[in-house]
Order: structure tokens, then C-alpha cells, then sequence
């Protein structure tokens, strides 16, 4: 079902470009637009005042190249980060002949790249004043127009507060830990003995942990069954928007959003009708919002469902990429897993109870986890990168963005940056988080696997104590494992393991 989903990614992808091709042929031949008039290149039919103002634009323009008429440098860039082997490639060859900021032409839109870290911050910093967020119109069809995605301004400011505000609430920290313990223990226990394909088990643990605070919903059938509709959500908004065809991944994935939608708005119905029952999660707390919280509109039902549906899915494919990355890596450095390992047999040894549950000291203890947790993030790279629009002419190092083209801040330079991370950036190497302090790890350009500004990941905190919680239960059952096929990490259009990762375990 995963690999079938991750095929018709890639299929997708492919067909994406195609699409473009025609739409973009459509409305040029509309709007009688040409390529070198519409981005400021020099253009002998047009008459001189026209040539005048393109090539001031252009001067002003970052080096690089447009690439193929309509399709652009798309191919090149999807080509790149779908290879295991040398998935910045594109980056690299730009780099060299471009310097950091260059243009190119992505996914139907002129667009600036930026693989400057300080550029990069300064763009995610300046969300709805110099940019704003930017999405494919598949995410706004299957997530909906009330995410968290789609909301701008004051709306996002208070569906953002309600997720932060209940993430860090004493209730959420008091049970959360016990939560993810149950979970981490579910899946563990049936690892033993078997083949595992990692990334789907890690894909079942962080969906239920998600569901359990989000919705309060049980562990059973009902619950894989929509971990499986999930998934169809997922690969559709990441593949190309062909409607007319049933079987393609974006139709699959619109008909499980329907049935998803169904789902959601019985649960949601129901719960407000019992609202005084006391829930611990993030329901209850959009519905005290909306009671308390003196908003002049309230969420309807569809606004929740829309809003819920995005968390659920932000906040299990990702944490399951690192879990499957980490443990890849872990494989080819035994040194480090020894460590891990010796971090939490140390914790375990400090219970008197061996039963007795994690306490949130322990969690706050797990310093050398944090590096590897940091070193998987810095790697694997959850996102590529942000795309965003400028909303006016942008002066960034001497050049301009020019309204309405996007950028894309592209987090994956800075991660592997050798003036940064040293001579072998793509080297695993935990201990390199040894010497940085806190700031290193929040907010500093060179290190932003969660994004940065307002725009910044919601679920951060609840995703590193989830993999914390889930590595202690992992390294102190299990003393090894070992692949049985090959397998690779491709990283376009999220970070997937081609055969999910199958291991057999060694127990401790
Ligand atoms: C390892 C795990 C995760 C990584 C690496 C990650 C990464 C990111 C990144 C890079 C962004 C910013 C995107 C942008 O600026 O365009 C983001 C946004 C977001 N993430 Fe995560 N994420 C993770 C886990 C989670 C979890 C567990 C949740 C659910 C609770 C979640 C919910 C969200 C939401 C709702 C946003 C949008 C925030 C907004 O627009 O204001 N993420 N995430």
C-alpha cells in the first residue's frame, strides 16, 4: 500500500510536469504571452520603452537559467532529489555556476532559489509582509480551504494558537509521555521475530499517538482502515490534479478526503455535544477556544474537520521519516547506537520499578538522543524546502525578486554546508551536536529542519519527544538489526525509503 502510494508519487511527479506543459501552453496561447517578454528577457518584436523596462528588470535579476520553455528546470530539479545517490546535485551544479541565490523556472512559476542560509531565514521571517506562504493547489483541494496551510493573517494567528497553546499545556505534558510509551511498547512488541518494514510500523505508531491526542480515537480497525484513507490523502496532494481519471492518485485521494470528511464530521458532531466530558485533547481545546476564547466567529464543523485533517497528516508521515531514517542510519554506526543505547539503559537502571513509566526529567535527560534526533533531522530533511510568493519587488543581495515569482528557501544547503557542518557533511555523526548550544538547535539559519518564523512547525516539540520516547523503548529491547533487501532513501517529494526499510531485529 505504502510502496503502491510512493509509485504513484513518482508517477505523478512526471505526469505533474506534462500537466504543466499543457496548462501552461493554454494560457499562453490565451494571453499571447511569450516567455521572454513575461520574465524581463530581451525580446526584438517588442518596442523600446518594453526593452527598456525588461532589461532593467533582468539586470536586477538573479544569475541562472529559465530552462526548457514551460517546463522549465523542473525535471532537472525532481530528477535530483528523486536520486538516492546524489540527491543535490541540482543544488551543487547551480552553486557553482550561479553562486547561492539563483533563478530558474519550477513547477509552472519563475522562481528564485536561495541556498543562503541568512537569505533563507530572512524570507521565512518575513511571511505575510515580503512573502507568503505558497502551496500547490492539490494541498488546498484534498487538506481544504480552512487549514492551518490556507489560513493567512489573524485567522492563522488563532488556529495556530489554539495547536501551540494546547501542546504546551500542563495537561498535554502530563499525559503525553504515557501516550507515546503505550504506543512505542504496541508496535515494539510485535517486532520481534519477524521481518519489519519500518517505515509503515513507524507510520502506525505516530498515526495513533496523533489520533489519540488530536481526536481521543482508540486503537483498532476503524483506525487502520484510516491510516489507509490517509495515505491516499496524502500521495494525491502530492501528485498531479487529474480529476477526469478515476484511478489516478489525486481522484483516489479526493474520494478518500470524502470518506475521511464523513468520518471527522460524525466524530466532531458528536463531541460537541459532549462537551462537558473531559477529553485531554486538541478537540476540546478548539471547542474551549471557541467558547472562551472571545473570537466574534466561531469554528463551524467543517472549519475543525478541515483543520484537523491537516495535523493528522503533518504529524505522522513525518515523524515516521525520521524514525525509518534514523534507524538507517543507526544500522552503519554502531558506535553511535552503542551510546544511545548506554544513555537509556542508564535511565532504565535509575527506576526501581523496571515498569515504571518515563517521567518527563527522563526525557529532558536524553542529551546524546538529541544529537542523534538533530543529525537525522539535518539528513534526512523532512522538507526540502519552503516555497513562498513575494508579495511586493524584493531587494535581497543586490538583486530583485520580482513580485508574484516564488522563492524557494531551500533548507537542505545549509544541512550540508562543509563550512558549517565540516569537510564530510553527509557523513552520520551525532557528536557534532556536542558543542552547540541551544541556539544552535532553535532558530539559527544553519540548522532549520522545522522552518522558522510564523510559519514554523507546530508539532516540533511533540515530534522530538515522540522519537525520544520511541528510541528509548527501541535501543534498550532491541540490540541490532540488519536489512534483508537493500534499500534506498529518495527524497522527492518527501523522504521515503523505496522498499520501506525491511529488518529483522536482534533482541537484547
Ligand atoms: C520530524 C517531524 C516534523 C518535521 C521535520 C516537520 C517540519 C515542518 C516544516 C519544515 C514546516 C514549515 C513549512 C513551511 O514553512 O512552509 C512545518 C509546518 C507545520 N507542521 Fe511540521 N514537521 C514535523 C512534525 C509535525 C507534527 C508532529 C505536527 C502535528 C502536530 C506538525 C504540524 C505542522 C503544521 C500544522 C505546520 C504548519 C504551520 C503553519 O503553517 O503555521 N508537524 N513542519
Amino acid at each position: 500500500m505504502v510502496m503502491e502510494w510512493r509509485v504513484g508519487v513518482v508517477m505523478g511527479s512526471l505526469g505533474l510536469l506534462l500537466w504543466f506543459v499543457v496548462i501552461l501552453r493554454k494560457r499562453s496561447w490565451r494571453a499571447g504571452w511569450s516567455w521572454s517578454s513575461r520574465y524581463g528577457v530581451n525580446n526584438s518584436k517588442k518596442n523600446n520603452n518594453n526593452k527598456a523596462a525588461a532589461a532593467a528588470v533582468a539586470n536586477l535579476l538573479p544569475p541562472g537559467s529559465l530552462g526548457w520553455p514551460l517546463l522549465g528546470e523542473s525535471l532537472q530539479f525532481v530528477a535530483s532529489l528523486s536520486s538516492a545517490l546524489s540527491p543535490d546535485s541540482f543544488a551543487q551544479q547551480h552553486l557553482a555556476k550561479y553562486g547561492d541565490v539563483f533563478k530558474t523556472h519550477l513547477f509552472g512559476h519563475p522562481t528564485v532559489v536561495s541556498l543562503d542560509p541568512e537569505v533563507n531565514k530572512f524570507v521565512m521571517n518575513n511571511e505575510g509582509r515580503l512573502f507568503v506562504a505558497s502551496h500547490p493547489e492539490s494541498f488546498e483541494e484534498l487538506f481544504g480551504k480552512y487549514t492551518i496551510l490556507a489560513a493567512r493573517g489573524d485567522v492563522h494567528k488563532r488556529k495556530r494558537a489554539v495547536v501551540v497553546n494546547f501542546i504546551n499545556s500542563e495537561k498535554f505534558r502530563e499525559s503525553i509521555i504515557p501516550c507515546v510509551e503505550t504506543f512505542a511498547l504496541l508496535t515494539l512488541n510485535n517486532w520481534k521475530d519477524r521481518v519489519v518494514y519500518v517505515e509503515r510500523e513507524a507510520q502506525k505508531f505516530a498515526f495513533r499517538v496523533i489520533m489519540k491526542k488530536l481526536l481521543s480515537l482508540p486503537v483498532g480497525p476503524d483506525l487502520e482502515d484510516m491510516l489507509k484513507e490517509f495515505s491516499m490523502v496524502v500521495a494525491g496532494s502530492l501528485s498531479v490534479r487529474l480529476k477526469m481519471i478515476p484511478w489516478s492518485n489525486y481522484s483516489k485521494g479526493l474520494k478518500a478526503r470524502d470518506r475521511i470528511i464523513k468520518k471527522l464530521t460524525g466524530i466532531i458532531e458528536g463531541r460537541r455535544k459532549d462537551f462537558d466530558n473531559d477529553y485531554n485533547d486538541l478537540l476540546q481545546a478548539v471547542f474551549r477556544e471557541d467558547r472562551h476564547g472571545g473570537a466574534t466567529t466561531s469554528f463551524s464543523t467543517e472549519d475543525i474537520v478541515d483543520q484537523i485533517l491537516f495535523l493528522l497528516a503533518a504529524g505522522y508521515d513525518t515523524v515516521a521519516a525520521i524514525i525509518t531514517s534514523t534507524m538507517f542510519f543507526l544500522r552503519r554506526a554502531p558506535e553511535a547506537l552503542q551510546t544511545l543505547r548506554e544513555e537509556h539503559e542508564a535511565i532504565k537502571k535509575g527506576k526501581i520499578n523496571p515498569a515504571e513509566n518515563l517521567t518527563w526529567a527522563d526525557y529532558k535527560s536524553m542529551t546524546f538522543t538529541q544529537h542523534v534526533i538533530n543529525e537525522s533531522l539535518r539528513i534526512t530533511n523532512v522538507g526540502f524546502g519552503a516555497f513562498r510568493t513575494a508579495l511586493e519587488d524584493v531587494k535581497i543581495k543586490g538583486y530583485t525578486i520580482p513580485k508574484h515569482w516564488k522563492v524557494l528557501a531551500y533548507l537542505r544547503s545549509a544541512h550540508f554546508n562543509p563550512s558549517i557542518y565540516g569537510p564530510d557533511p553527509y557523513a552520520f555523526d551525532p557528536w557534532r551536536w556536542q558543542d552547540q548550544s541551544e541556539n544552535m538547535i532553535n532558530g539559527e539559519a544553519s540548522f532549520m529542519p522545522f522552518g522558522e518564523g510564523k510559519r514554523r512547525c507546530v508539532g516540533s516539540d511533540l515530534a522530538r519527544l515522540e522519537l525520544s520516547i520511541f528510541f528509548h523503548h527501541l535501543v534498550t529491547r532491541f540490540r541490532n538489526w540488519e536489512l534483508i533487501e537493500e534499500d534506498r532513501l529518495t527524497y522527492f517529494p518527501t523522504p521515503h525509503f523505496m522498499k520501506s526499510l525491511p529488518v529483522v531485529l536482534e533482541a537484547s
